[in-house]
């Protein structure tokens, strides 16, 4: 196989003196699949935004179809034949599908694609590669699966011959993973090359070729995912053994923590976005939910913890109505939220990260409500977490703006679990995180559950839920479709089936009470 990228002795200190990669080297050749692994904070992102410009290497050569490559920004690497898949899409929602494809684009020898040109390309590409959507749709209505096609679309369109696709199954079911799949299969056949960052290590062994696997700002290996196993491959991560599925006790749940009653919720284009939806959660439980992106998961822990408001139907803790209690309030009875967004909602990124850990007892403190808390302690807890958790960074002191992304999860998991509440809601608590650190915060829920305490899991791995739950409710369009009782014993293609819609149980508007 010919050789197409060569990255080699790369070396990237921040600003903040980070060493994010040390020596780092990477070859992929022309027409494979290529997994980038490692750690939180190995280096991945650092090494990818390099090659695509959006940063400059202290040391080292890329070379790039023979040749030496330079580039200073995207537009060069693209140009170049470069092209990147975030995992925050970046469409304009209220264009068409073949607009956002052509939006940006250089003019082709100085003349701009028509509507009609434009809407022919889109069709070519999306035929030959199998990425089936109407050119003409509007991307607001179209699901999170079909978002991923257009910024794919905008790759091909652009004359990418390697493309970066970072975590890009994060998001989707079991159905649109294998269809993602397809796709990249395709595209491999007609000669494209991908690098694809993540951390899920099935998927890893289903579709790639090669595996470079990345530690502490250092390449440890490359190999050929062929005689590859999953144990073998996080060893190499991690550095020691890794347990890859949860031991848990079955447990005979204790009495009501939490009653969601029939709640509805709109969002703030007046779109009923939770629709009736009732659940209860015992003692020593975990309930699962489970849902495509935009399916009202999310809108449903919102409202729970407060964030949104419940327009009818009522929240309970502990027998207590919370309805119409404030956040702070709801977290002082025993309520704590992991949200989906870190960066958003869950966390100060221009804050430390002993900051950002102890945020509710500084709060508290400013208020003079707890006058006598020592910031030395806190420090000294930090720290300690820092350790329990494994959070890459040079000290406490370190802005959370300054840390990879597992990392700055990491520390929203490690705020929320160690406030030692009632109910915990954990929105996508392992997404971005590597296997051990899954390893790590999988334990610390079933402990969390077992010590008589209540999780209400939302995820999009559908692994990590069946693992962890012990009840699993299906949501789509804003309602519980299915209540999945034995989860040991449901595959994730059945419950994949349920999230599209494909399959139903019950009948429509029926409570689940488990
Ligand atoms: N803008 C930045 N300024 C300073 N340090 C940074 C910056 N971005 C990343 N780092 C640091 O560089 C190191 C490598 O981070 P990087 O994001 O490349 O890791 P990663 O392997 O992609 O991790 P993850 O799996 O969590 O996404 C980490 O220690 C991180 O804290």
């Amino acid at each position: 196989m010919s050789e197409l990228l060569r990255m080699e002795n790369i070396r990237k200190v921040y600003p903040n003196g980070v060493v994010a990669n040390k020596d780092v080297n990477l070859r992929v050749n022309k027409g494979e699949i290529h997994a980038l692994m490692g750690e939180n904070g190995a280096g991945k992102s650092t090494l990818m935004k390099i090659l695509f410009g959006l940063e400059q290497p202290d040391e080292g050569e890329i070379y790039f179809k023979g040749d030496r490559l330079q580039v200073s920004n995207p537009a060069q690497a693209i140009q170049k034949g470069i092209g990147m898949v975030n995992q925050h899409f970046m469409l304009v929602d209220n264009l068409s599908v073949y607009e956002n494809v052509i939006l940006g684009m250089e003019p082709r020898s100085g003349v701009f694609i028509n509507r009609t040109q434009a809407i022919k390309l889109v069709e070519e590409y999306a035929e030959k590669f199998n990425l089936r959507i109407t050119p003409t749709d509007i991307v607001e209505n179209l699901s999170v699966s079909q978002k991923q096609k257009i910024e794919l679309l905008k790759v091909l369109t652009r004359g990418s011959e390697l493309i970066i696709l970072d975590e890009p199954t994060a998001v989707l079911t079991p159905q649109e993973t294998d269809e993602l799949f397809q796709q990249l299969t395709l595209l491999k056949e007609s000669g494209y090359t991908i690098v694809f960052i993540t951390h899920k290590i099935q998927e890893v062994l289903a579709i790639c070729d090669q595996i470079t696997v990345l530690k502490k700002g250092k390449t440890v290996e490359t190999l050929p995912v062929k005689g590859a196993t999953a144990e073998g491959i996080s060893k190499l991560m991690v550095g020691r053994d890794v347990l890859l599925r949860v031991e848990k006790e079955p447990k005979v749940p204790g009495e009501h923590l939490l009653k969601v009653k029939d709640i509805t919720v709109y969002n703030e284009s007046g779109v009923r976005v939770v629709d009736k939806v009732s659940l209860s959660l015992k003692r020593n439980q975990i309930i699962g939910i489970a849902g495509v992106e935009g399916n009202g998961q999310s809108e449903l822990a919102d409202a729970i913890f407060g964030i949104m408001t419940v327009s009818s139907g009522t929240v309970d803790l502990k027998g207590e109505n919370l309805t119409r209690e404030t956040i702070g309030s709801r977290r002082n009875k025993g309520l704590a939220y992991i949200p989906e967004d870190r960066i958003v909602t869950g966390s100060a990124t221009s804050l430390s990260i002993w900051e950002n850990l102890f945020a509710d007892k500084i709060e508290e403190k400013k208020k003079g409500k707890l006058g006598l808390i020592n910031l030395r302690e806190m420090k000294n807890a930090a720290s300690d977490l820092i350790k329990l958790f494994n959070i890459v960074s040079m000290n406490q002191e370190q802005t959370l703006d300054m840390l990879s992304g597992g990392n700055m999860q990491k520390v929203v998991v490690a705020r929320e679990l160690s406030a030692n509440p009632e109910v915990l809601l954990a929105n996508q608590p392992t997404r971005g995180i590597d296997v051990g650190a899954q390893e790590f915060i999988w334990q610390e829920l079933v402990k969390f559950r077992d010590s008589g305490k209540g999780v209400i899991l939302i995820s999009a791995d559908l692994n990590e839920l069946l693992e962890l739950s012990d009840i699993v409710l299906v949501m789509h369009k804003g309602k519980v479709v299915a209540q999945l009782d034995n989860t040991q014993k449901i595959s994730e293609d059945e419950v994949g089936l349920y999230m599209l819609g494909v399959k139903t149980q019950g009948k429509e508007g029926e409570h689940y009470e488990s």
